[in-house]
């Protein structure tokens, strides 16, 4: 019951930048590859950018989801060396998938569209270049 409730604030989300050991290029510009390659996909667009609380007429939004997610700020986060593995990547990834699950359910088409991205990035992740292997280099 939203009646009584106030609705919250948007987090400031606070992006790290130039962490002090920042992931090595040749992975960052892996990622940033597959990141333009996701959002192609027609099932990434509702997620392309922050979800809109005055559009989607959601005022309670972030009091049920306190740490938005989406695929412009993941890009970002990435572009300024605010994350360390490919590990965080995924799990800012997960957490864009989960938070729409939490909000609308696992039954919704959105969900599903999530859930379809979300196998299409687990896909490109199982090719992300080795940390230390480097660029043009073959591993075996
Ligand atoms: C991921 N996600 C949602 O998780 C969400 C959250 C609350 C209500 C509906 C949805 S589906 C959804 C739709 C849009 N966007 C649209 O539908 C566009 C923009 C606003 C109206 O048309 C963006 C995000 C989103």
């Amino acid at each position: 019951d939203t009646s009584q409730m106030i609705p919250a604030a948007k987090p400031d989300l606070k992006i790290e930048e130039n962490i002090s050991n920042a992931m090595p290029n040749h992975q960052k510009q892996y990622l940033l590859k597959s990141l333009k390659s996701i959002k192609r996909l027609k099932d990434s667009s509702p997620f392309l950018l922050p979800v809109d609380i005055v559009k989607l007429q959601i005022p309670f939004y972030y009091n049920f989801i306190p740490k938005p997610m989406d695929l412009s700020t993941i890009e970002k986060k990435l572009t300024v060396d605010g994350y360390e593995t490919p590990d965080a990547v995924h799990e800012d990834f997960n957490l864009m998938i989960s938070n729409c699950i939490k909000f609308n359910g696992e039954k919704a088409s959105i969900s599903r569209m999530g859930l379809n991205i979300q196998a299409s990035f687990e896909k490109l992740l199982l090719n992300v270049p080795d940390k230390n292997i480097a660029p043009g280099s073959s591993s075996d």
